[in-house]
């Protein structure tokens, strides 16, 4: 009986978010998708314009679909990151921190800003100020998080920075939107965007051999038989050096 209570727990603790027939019209694009996103964390990919903005907006309720439903369960807490939305409220790094309502001593000491607590959030550089919001984001008790080409602006240490984070959240919908796949956190599943459709790949590693499109660097492995065991760098490497081994 207790161990029902607790899968039971377990289970309702559990965020997600379902689309259903979901439809919407901007000018001449439409975009239609259906799907269920768990927690974990879900790669969305597709070509400029295909619409993934779009669906993210949809996702946390930016935007409302001309049609159909989007059902999320346990979200209670949503966030979108897009790369023009900061908006800094405050003046100097601490208050900005603090105005997160989250652990904002871990907020400073996460983004690398110990010390610079006094400074002036304008005398950030831009890529302070986004660790800043990723390091309140990745650590709030969000429960839907969609981060659209969070490494925008991030250099090299950065990026493996925001990924060490995003590998160490559970129990969240994680949805990242890059068309950058040569520098991402282990991913669960994956999707495409395709002229406004969306497509659930599959969960990966085991879809990345049904991606028809698939990037260059995917379709060279897979092309010579070294299949990749996820999509994070270290999965990348990994498989290259298996190819030269
Ligand atoms: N307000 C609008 N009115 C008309 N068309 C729009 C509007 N906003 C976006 N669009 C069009 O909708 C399509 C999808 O836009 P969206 O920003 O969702 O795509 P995206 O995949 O995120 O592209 P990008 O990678 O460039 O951000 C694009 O073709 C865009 O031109």
């Amino acid at each position: 009986m207790q161990k029902l209570h607790q899968e039971i727990s377990v289970r309702t603790l559990k965020a997600g978010i379902t689309l259903l027939q979901v439809s919407l019209k901007k000018g001449s694009f439409r975009l239609s998708a259906d799907g269920e996103f768990f927690s974990g964390v879900h790669l969305l990919t597709g070509r400029v314009g295909s619409g993934k903005t779009s669906l993210g907006e949809l996702l946390t309720g930016i935007i409302t679909p001309d049609s159909g439903s989007i059902i999320q369960e346990n979200c209670r807490r949503v966030m979108l990151l897009q790369d023009t939305s900061y908006h800094v409220s405050t003046i100097t790094v601490r208050e900005e921190a603090a105005s997160w309502h989250g652990d904002e001593k871990r907020i400073i000491a996460l983004s690398g800003l110990f010390g610079k607590e006094e400074t002036d959030i304008f005398a950030l550089s831009r890529g302070e100020l986004k660790r800043l919001e990723l390091a309140a984001i990745l650590t709030g008790r969000y429960d839907l998080i969609v981060l659209d080409e969070p490494y925008a602006g991030l250099d090299k240490d950065a990026r493996k920075w925001v990924n060490r984070i995003i590998a160490g959240c559970n129990n969240k919908v994680i949805i990242l939107i890059s068309h950058d796949i040569t520098s991402l956190p282990p991913v669960d599943f994956l999707w495409e965007m395709d002229n406004g459709t969306l497509t659930c790949i599959g969960k990966v590693p085991e879809c990345l051999i049904g991606w028809s499109r698939a990037p260059p660097l995917i379709r060279f492995l897979l092309n010579n038989g070294s299949y990749p065991k996820g999509l994070a760098r270290l999965d990348l490497e990994e498989a290259v050096c298996r190819i030269h081994a």
